[in-house]
């Protein structure tokens, strides 16, 4: 038994009576009401869900189990010669909520190891798919694909189901997904893009520097990598991936069904898209200008012709923050402290959009919050890097949202959260409430 699930069983038997009190003794405690406009506006604000994983302020931005993120990055074990921390510690701290020593972090990373073989079957679904297809589908139904290896549907099928204990079951195929998703994302990477020339996995190495070598991308790539998924993780609960994973799991759906919905959800250009929409938006600008650099002027009527085609500046906005995301200052100050990068064109380019599209926003006088969002951000790292086709960056957004998506589930069944079910109501019935028939 791994010392993190050994934790993880402390934690959880810790954190049940909590859970339990509330339901039993507080159950009748009032969060709030919910409104007409939340109930038509995609629940904006409504307090229902739980999560100890993440909790996200609009001012502030994600605290990991409590923790801003320059915290986080300082708080974690790091990989030796680098400044970034593992990713398998990070997961150690998502999931127990503690940080873990460099003892416990090692033991995640041979773990992970131990699992990260791709099925040759998952290979050959890949392979099938016409080429063209978004890599997201192709991740997606990786994901899916796999769902034959879970141990969660195959012991619920066995009539072995425990509410008690089920969570274990969960972490399994969680752990399993997770070490696996990284070399799968390269594989779609190397298949789609690379003349389907192939890297094998470096025994030697972590998840972040066995994903750099396996992508073909050399150092500082890795860290760029580390950064990136720990970045991406989780951004509380109700946002479209974490939700949706949340509510297909609450139907006892195993990881892989789960997940893949939450994939699924990520490839929407309101969501995770978004980074390959902002570097499309930014291409398409540059090409119009024939390359050349552009001046305020052009890049705020570029921005107003946008709006005024009815279209979203994408990277900007966001339905719960009301300022920076710091998700994008902290691939800012990576930027900005690499040099050859805090130079380069397209981080010039990316930076003069912050100073001008807030006040194109905020003119407009619709978008609630006209700052950017981590999507605004992490294309231009990725780009200077090499890893240029755009329409891969949801995938890495998709390795990295697994680890807190996946701790999520992981103890939604630890504390036997219940199957999701919100009432709808009809439009009469609104039209009743406010008194208007
Ligand atoms: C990882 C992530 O998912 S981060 C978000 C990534 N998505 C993007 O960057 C896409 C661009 N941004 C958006 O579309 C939105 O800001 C969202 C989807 C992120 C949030 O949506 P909401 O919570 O509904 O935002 P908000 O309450 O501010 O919307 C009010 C109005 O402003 C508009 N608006 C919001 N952001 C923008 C934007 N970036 N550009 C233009 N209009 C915008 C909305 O479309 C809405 O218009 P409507 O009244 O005609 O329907
Ligand atoms: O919180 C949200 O709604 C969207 C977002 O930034 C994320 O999921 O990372």
């Amino acid at each position: 038994m791994s010392t993190l699930k050994e934790v993880l069983r402390k934690k959880i038997d810790e954190h049940r009576p909590r859970t339990v009190k509330l339901i039993k003794e507080c159950g009748d405690v009032s969060l709030g009401e919910v409104t007409i406009a939340q109930a038509i506006g995609g629940a904006r604000g409504v307090k229902c869900l739980v999560t100890d994983i993440s909790y996200l302020d609009p001012m502030e931005g994600i605290r990991f189990r409590g923790k801003t993120i320059p915290e986080t990055f300082a708080a974690l074990p790091k990989v030796p010669g680098s400044d970034y921390p593992y990713v398998e510690g990070f997961w150690y701290m998502l999931m127990t909520g503690d940080v873990p020593t460099m003892e416990q972090t090692l033991e995640v990373v041979e773990d992970w190891k131990k699992r990260s073989q791709v099925p040759e079957y998952v290979i050959d679904v890949l392979r099938a798919m016409p080429r063209d297809s978004h890599p997201m589908t192709m991740f997606s139904t990786a994901v899916l694909a796999m769902q034959r290896d879970s141990i969660f549907a195959k012991n619920y099928r066995e009539g072995k189901f425990n509410k008690m204990t089920c969570w274990e079951d969960m972490y399994e195929d969680a752990t399993n997904l997770m070490a696996k998703l990284a070399p799968i994302a390269a594989y779609i990477y190397r298949m789609k893009y690379k003349g389907d020339t192939h890297i094998d996995a470096d025994p030697n190495l972590d998840m972040g520097g066995n994903f750099a070598r396996m992508m073909g991308v050399d150092a500082p790539y890795d860290d760029v990598a580390r950064m990136y998924f720990i970045l991406h993780s989780d951004h509380e609960s109700g946002n479209v991936s974490a939700h949706t994973t949340h509510l297909v799991a609450s139907a006892l759906s195993d990881a892989y069904y789960s997940y893949s919905a939450g994939l699924n959800g990520l490839a929407g250009p309101l969501h995770g898209l978004a980074n390959q929409e902002v570097l499309g938006w930014t291409q398409d600008f540059m090409a119009k200008l024939g390359g050349e650099v552009p001046t305020k002027e052009q890049l705020e009527k570029a921005l107003w012709d946008t709006l005024n085609s009815g279209q979203v500046i994408p990277g900007y906005g966001h339905a719960v923050l009301r300022k920076t995301d710091p998700r994008y200052s902290s691939q800012r100050e990576f930027c900005l402290k690499t040099e050859g990068l805090k130079d380069y064109p397209l981080f010039k380019l990316v930076s003069m959009i912050y100073e001008v599209a807030p006040g194109v926003l905020q003119e407009h006088g619709k978008a609630k919050n006209p700052w950017p969002n981590v999507d605004a951000q992490s294309g231009v790292i990725q780009w200077y890097y090499g890893v240029t086709e755009y329409d891969f960056y949801t995938v890495l957004f998709g390795v990295g949202r697994a680890i807190g998506c996946l701790a999520n589930i992981t103890w939604d069944r630890a504390l036997g959260y219940a199957i999701e079910r919100p009432k709808s109501v009809t439009t009469a019935m609104l039209e009743d409430a406010a008194g208007i028939k």
